[in-house]
This record gives C-alpha cells, sequence and structure tokens, in this order.
C-alpha cells in the first residue's frame, strides 16, 4: 500500500525555520504515539516526511492531518522485518518526495512477561522488529545517503537499554542491540558526512506504555499515570510524546551538526535517579 498526499507547505516552511533542514526523512513506527509526533514536528518544519509503519489505516488517518495542515507526507505500508518491503518503501520514498536526508528509527514493540516464561515467538518477534527493523531500514537509508555525503539517523531506543528491568528482558535486550548497531553505524559512517544517535525514552504517554501498566494499574491511577509510574522519576511524571520529538529533532537537524554516537536519554531522570 502506498498513498501520496502532497501538498505545498504554507505554514512552518523550511525557510521560516532556517536552513536548519534540507532533504526529505523516513520515520518508522509513524502511526504510533511517538512516531506520529516527531512526524509532525517534521512536517511542521517543512519536512517532507515519509509515514512508515505496518497500520496502513492509522497511516492513512496521519497523512490526512499532516496534508491538512500543508504538510508534504507520504504514506508507505510495511512491515520492518522484511527487507523486500523496508527497500521497496524507502526507494518509494526517495522517488516521490526527494532524496532522504533523515531517518527515524521509531517502530517498536513490547512484549513483556518473566524470562523464564517468555515464548521463543515473542523473543523472536521483539528482536526481529526492535533490533532487526533498524537494521533493515537503517541499511536502505545508508545505501541512499553515502553517496551524497551527508544525512543523520536516529533510533529510538528506551532507557530499558540502559538499566535492567523486571518483566522487559527481551525488550531491554532488542534495545541495547538497536542503540549498538546504531552507534557502530555511525562510527563506519561519519566519513561520508552521515551522523548516526539514539534517543533513550523513559515512560512516555502512548498505547504501548498503556499496555504494559494493565487495566487494574490503570483504574488505580491519577490522571491515566499509575503512581508506580511517577515514583522513580526525578522530574515527577511521565513524558508526553512532544519531549521526545523535540530531542528526536535536535538530533536530526543540523543544530547537532558535530554530535554523533550518542545517546540522549529523556526520562525525567529516571534511569539514574533510582
Ligand atoms: N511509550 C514508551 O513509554 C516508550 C516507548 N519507546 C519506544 O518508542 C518507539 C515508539 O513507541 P510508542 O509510540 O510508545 O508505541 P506505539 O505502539 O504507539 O508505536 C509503535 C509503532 O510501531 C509500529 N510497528 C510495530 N511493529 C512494526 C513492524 N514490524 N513494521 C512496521 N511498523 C511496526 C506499530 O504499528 C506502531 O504504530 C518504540 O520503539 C518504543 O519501543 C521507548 C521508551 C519508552
Ligand atoms: O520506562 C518505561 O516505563 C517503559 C515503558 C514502555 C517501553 C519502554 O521502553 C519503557 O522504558
Amino acid at each position: 500500500m502506498s498513498d501520496t498526499l502532497t501538498t505545498t507547505g504554507t505554514t512552518g516552511t523550511a525557510a521560516a525555520a532556517g536552513a536548519e533542514w534540507s532533504g526529505s526523512a523516513v520515520v518508522t513506527g509513524a502511526a504510533g504515539g511517538i512516531g506520529a509526533e516527531i512526524a509532525r514536528a517534521l512536517a511542521a518544519a517543512g519536512v517532507p516526511v515519509a509515514l512508515l509503519d505496518r497500520e496502513p489505516g492509522a497511516l492513512r488517518e496521519l497523512a490526512s492531518e499532516l496534508s491538512a495542515a500543508g504538510g508534504t507526507v507520504l504514506a508507505v505500508a510495511a512491515d520492518v522485518t522484511d527487507s523486500a518491503d523496508v527497500d521497496a518503501a524507502v526507494a518509494k520514498a526517495e522517488a516521490e518526495l526527494g532524496p532522504v536526508a533523515y531517518l527515524v528509527n521509531g517502530a517498536g514493540v513490547l512484549h513483556s512477561g518473566p524470562a523464564e516464561e517468555f515464548s521463543d515467538e515473542d523473543w523472536d518477534h521483539t528482536l526481529a522488529v526492535n533490533a532487526g527493523g533498524v537494521f533493515r531500514v537503517s541499511r536502505a537509508v545508508a545505501r541512499l545517503m553515502v553517496p551524497r555525503g551527508r544525512g543523520s539517523i536516529v533510533t529510538i531506543a528506551s532507557n530499558a537499554a540502559l538499566t535492567p528491568r523486571t518483566s522487559m528482558a527481551a525488550y531491554a535486550a532488542s534495545k541495547a542491540a538497536s542503540a549498538m548497531f546504531t552507534k557502530c553505524l555511525g562510527l563506519e559512517l561519519g566519513r561520508h558526512g552521515i551522523r548516526c544517535n539514539v534517543v533513550a525514552p523513559g515512560s512516555t504517554r502512548t498505547s504501548m506504555l498503556t499496555a504494559l501498566q494493565g487495566d487494574a494499574a490503570v483504574r488505580a491511577s491519577v490522571d491515566g499515570v499509575p503512581d508506580a509510574y511517577r515514583v522513580g522519576i526525578p522530574l515527577g511524571r511521565i513524558a508526553e510524546p512532544a519531549h521526545i520529538a523535540d530531542a528526536v529533532l535536535f538530533l536530526l537537524s543540523d543544530r547537532s551538526a558535530h554530535i554523533t554516537l550518542q545517546d540522549l536519554t529523556v526520562d525525567g531522570g529516571a534511569a539514574l535517579g533510582v
């Protein structure tokens, strides 16, 4: 599936944002809470955005929203565990939106549960999406960026990649893999003018967090956020998707022109404060 919804932006154009942005962006997991917010921010900055996710309905809705707001967007349904799908989606983004200069690896899944009860299927799926997906999409985009000698890649990992967590062993392992892969890629691609960085969010208000919390915990919560999720966060609250998007846009843009191979943790201090 692929829908092109193109419009000339009238608000939030690249000119308004200065010479900070040049080229198009690919955002994976764009139909999710964090990915959609990143896509909104990029479109508002005047960057043409390819929205990649496995959920065509949600993608189409987001594409209509961004297009109505004056953004230039392309919705491409693709599964990041499938190399052929990924290569075709990235080729389509490049063909329809122009040279891909930015990549956000946001697609992710969370299967939680005690390690000794974890199934092979859940382990394999976790690694295939969270680590394998970052590899496949980054490879496809890097092949386009290398000959041009420029690009910026940001992978959304997790603070669970830094601090061991109960019930999240496969997820945390997959995020550690994606973060290290991204930094190794940055090591190899630095000489081609391509920067690769990692954003590590903590608890962020999206459907992934709601699913993890479970119904009982949500019922016992104030404002939809269980107290258990505020404890251990020095800033005393979970993140909104916009907090993550701000960090991602900084690392994508030329404002971070001399920053590469870094992890930026956006978790209200949780990973270090407990
Ligand atoms: N919400 C949170 O508290 C945190 C989230 N993260 C990470 O942030 C990223 C975004 O997650 P959220 O927006 O919170 O969750 P979400 O569940 O709203 O979004 C994840 C998106 O990834 C897509 N996706 C999953 N498997 C895919 C596949 N095989 N191919 C293509 N797309 C696929 C889903 O369809 C969904 O739209 C994920 O990588 C997640 O692990 C990291 C730390 C905390
Ligand atoms: O910190 C969390 O609560 C969390 C929840 C879902 C997914 C994550 O990566 C997390 O770090």
